[in-house]
């Protein structure tokens, strides 16, 4: 490996949106090595370079996106010490390399770029035509800051740029899908977009491949993960009050979110194409779940008391007689997902699960697989605050209810305003939700240790057999 390459196998595990935690990094490679605007510092400023790198683990690759700043060895600014990557030779001279996007003075070339249209070379700026006025430039940039797979850059709240981590080759959903909703009050309007040509997988040549999105800024929002983790911790507080008369009661946005996921299931469905699924195609889907639940019991022992209840709700899903209509959706919808403007419910992040390969996620899918999405993460919101609690036990019945509550809200919701009745698809919404909360135990694993309970005891309540955290021995 060079150096760079060394210093980018020590950093990139230790970044929030790295995959493979817990894995042995056994190689890494830079595939790509693109400057924008200028590679070396010069006088006007750091250098920059768009790296893909490819990370090899467990006898498979994956490709990231990484853009480094450059400058003099040991001229890092104070105020980007927090993200160095390390020092190195480059092209013979000594270089401090750092993580590029958090340097506002680099960023504003990459959003001067999009303005531009700079649209020819290897790495490609596109602007999109609508909205008529130019796009801003001068802005500095911050970092969004929480728990997230990729790294979105706020500019003067005006726009946010998102840069797409882990790469596949490929249009990216979220560009995909936030163009076919543009103009949709449930949608953020996007821009812009950066590309540059990867190699697809198995070879066969190059494919031109998102790595970035720009996007209006909500500025009035609010995540919805916070606004219903309020409404619970208001609900932990009088135990004894059933949920619709607690003062911080979240069922009426609950029921405002469904109809907003319907609106924007109806507008997908009518801009990108649909399908129906045969019972063949159902018996795949049920298989592909299947196999999930079989690599997630490799990784989570504590899982297979559950296994056998797993599978027959898949295969119950498989033997399903109607006709079950795909179109595109979300693809990884939860609360963290969805933000609340002074205009209503907006959803954000169509890009589908991170981890799967996007010509899946770009398969079209029931509805009832997001708003499963949604049903889980209700209830991750109604258990997250319990985890280290002292008065678990006395909990654990307020959570439950403050779930169901507003889950019947959110299905009311979505089938008042047009969409199909969850509840009345109950085989094949069950076999969604245990198939979420199993990649949400894979995803807890890797990621949050300490909340892999919060999927493993819905799994465990779902399947009804006592808790998982009574009978769990830690992952492997
Ligand atoms: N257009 C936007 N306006 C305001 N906030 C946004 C916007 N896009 C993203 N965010 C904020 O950034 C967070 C992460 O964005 P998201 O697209 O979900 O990234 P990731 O794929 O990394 O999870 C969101 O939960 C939201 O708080
Ligand atoms: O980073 P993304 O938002 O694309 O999604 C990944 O991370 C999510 C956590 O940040 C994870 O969501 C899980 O935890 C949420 C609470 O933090 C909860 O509301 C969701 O229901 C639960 O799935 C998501 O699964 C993962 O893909």
């Amino acid at each position: 490996m060079t150096q760079l390459e060394e210093l980018l196998a020590r950093w990139m595990p230790r970044q929030r949106w790295f995959a493979g935690k817990g894995a042995p990094v056994e190689r890494v490679l830079i595939e790509r090595e693109h400057p924008i605007g200028g590679a070396d510092p010069g006088p006007h400023g750091p250098g920059m370079r768009a790296l893909v790198v490819a990370v090899h683990q467990r006898g498979g690759r994956a490709r990231y996106l990484v853009v480094i700043g450059l400058c003099a060895k040991g001229r890092l600014r104070d105020e980007l010490a927090h993200c160095a990557i390390g020092a190195c030779t480059l092209g013979g001279a000594q270089r401090t390399v750092y993580d590029a996007l958090h340097d506002p003075e680099l960023t504003g070339r990459l959003l001067r770029c999009i303005a531009r249209g700079a649209g020819t070379g290897p790495v490609r700026f596109r602007r999109l035509p609508e909205p008529a006025e130019p796009i801003a430039t001068g802005m500095r940039s911050l970092v969004h800051t929480g728990e997230q797979s990729n790294t979105t850059l706020v500019f003067g709240e005006r726009y946010v740029l998102k840069t797409f981590r882990r790469l596949w080759p490929g249009l990216n959903p979220d560009l995909e899908l936030n163009r076919a909703l543009s103009g949709s009050p449930y949608a953020a309007r996007p821009h812009g977009w950066i590309e540059l040509d990867i190699e697809a997988d198995g070879g066969g040549g190059e494919v031109p491949t998102t790595v970035a999105m720009l996007q209006q800024y909500l500025r009035s929002a609010t995540d919805g993960w916070v606004l219903a983790a309020t409404s619970v911790r208001d609900l932990y507080a009088e135990p004894g009050t059933p949920p619709g008369e607690a003062g911080g009661d979240f069922a009426g946005e609950a029921e405002r979110l469904g109809a907003a996921t319907a609106e924007v299931h109806r507008a997908l469905a009518r801009a990108l194409p649909t399908d129906v699924l045969s019972p063949g195609a159902l018996r795949g889907l049920a298989d592909a779940m299947a196999h999930r639940l079989e690599t997630a019991v490799e990784q989570v022992p504590g899982l297979a008391p559950y296994q056998d209840a797993l599978r027959a709700a898949y295969d119950d899903f498989a033997r399903v007689e109607a006709p079950l209509p795909v179109q595109r959706v979300h693809g990884d919808y939860h609360l963290g997902q969805v933000v609340r403007t002074d205009r209503g419910w907006v959803l954000l992040d169509f890009e589908g699960e991170p981890a799967v390969p996007v010509a899946e996620r770009r398969r079209p899918s029931s509805p009832l697989r997001d708003i499963a999405g949604m049903l889980r993460s209700f209830d991750y919101a109604a258990r997250h605050q319990m985890i280290g609690s002292a008065d678990e036990e006395a909990l654990a019945p307020v959570a439950r209810a403050w779930a169901r509550h507003n889950r019947d809200a959110f299905c009311a919701g979505y089938a008042a305003a047009g969409g199909i009745d969850p509840e009345k698809h109950a085989v094949v919404l069950r076999a969604f939700e245990y198939d979420k909360a199993v990649y949400e135990v894979l995803y807890e694993a890797h990621n949050r240790p300490t909340w892999l309970r919060i999927p493993l005891d819905s799994i465990a309540s779902l399947a009804g057999s006592p808790r998982a955290s009574e009978r769990t021995p830690p992952p492997r």
